[in-house]
């Protein structure tokens, strides 16, 4: 799943190429606004939790989750909310993402953009800089080390932070290995779809004072929020719930406030 995904990503990314050549959008990208730093705004002690909210259509898991048709206007609920960052789903063929999504997002708010995809090459990152981001996701599963390493160390130079997502050992120490300040552990099984809320606090101690702990999937109540809390977790991230909540600010203000 995690490859057809990485690979139907750049097929696509490949097909834009086609319009804008990487030189003409690395100019853009990097006469764009200057990204938030994401690792010091994580960082920052909150009285709960910082809450990064998805915007998310659909998924391989559940299919069709919810009509957004205005994505913008989400953002604005999570942001007067509190929510710290927003993450914007821009995969097509599964999530029914867009990058314009993400740039209508950005035009919205002014708190940190998340571009949430399956990226694999630079060109996806002079993207994301260009349409605004603030923070990328790079997959650990999905990239080899080498490629892991370059594409954390150009998002770098570009000014983006980096979401590094891990599923267990041995990917928190190819995380940690590239420099990650900002590690996710998703517990959602990529191959099964089973969720696994007790993998954060299995890899949580891996994860080193100074680099930020993200839980990542799953997140339904306060309880949970609060679960995660206690095992160290700076952020959570959560998707599903808020999209289907008929008050997505009340609910990322309740998120953000669980301690
Ligand atoms: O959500 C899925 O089904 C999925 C399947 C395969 C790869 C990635 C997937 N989701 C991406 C995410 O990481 C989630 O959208 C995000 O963590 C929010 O999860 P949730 O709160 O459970 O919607």
């Amino acid at each position: 799943m995690l490859d057809a995904l990485t690979a139907g990503a750049l097929e696509d990314a490949e097909a834009r190429r086609g319009d804008l050549p990487y030189d003409e959008l690395d100019t853009v990208a990097r006469a764009s606004r200057t990204p938030i730093d994401v690792v010091a705004l994580l960082s920052q002690p909150v009285d709960g939790v910082h809450v990064i909210a998805e915007v998310k259509r659909a998924s391989p898991s559940k299919g069709r989750i919810a009509d957004i048709p205005e994505p913008a206007a989400l953002a604005a609920a999570y942001a007067e909310g509190g929510a710290s960052v927003i993450s914007v789903l821009t995969e097509g063929r599964r999530f029914l993402g867009t990058l314009d999504d993400l740039r209508a997002v950005r035009a919205a708010v002014d708190v940190a953009v998340l571009r949430k995809d399956f990226l694999s090459t630079r060109y996806q990152l002079l993207e994301a800089r260009a349409a605004g981001a603030d923070l990328v996701l790079l997959i650990v599963a999905a990239l080899d080390d080498a490629t892991l390493a370059d594409l954390h160390g150009f998002a770098e130079e570009l000014g983006l932070s980096v979401l590094v997502e891990v599923h267990d050992a041995d990917e928190v120490a190819r995380a940690l290995a590239v420099g990650a300040r900002i590690v996710g552990v998703n517990t959602r099984d990529l191959k099964t779809f089973e969720m696994h809320p007790e993998r954060f606090t299995e890899l949580r101690p891996l994860i080193p004072a100074g680099v930020v702990a993200v839980a990542e999937s799953g997140v339904q109540s306060v309880g949970d929020v609060q679960a995660y809390k206690a095992a160290g977790a700076h952020a959570v991230l959560v998707g599903e719930t808020l999209v289907r909540d008929g008050e997505p600010a009340a609910r990322v203000a309740a998120f953000r406030s669980a301690s």
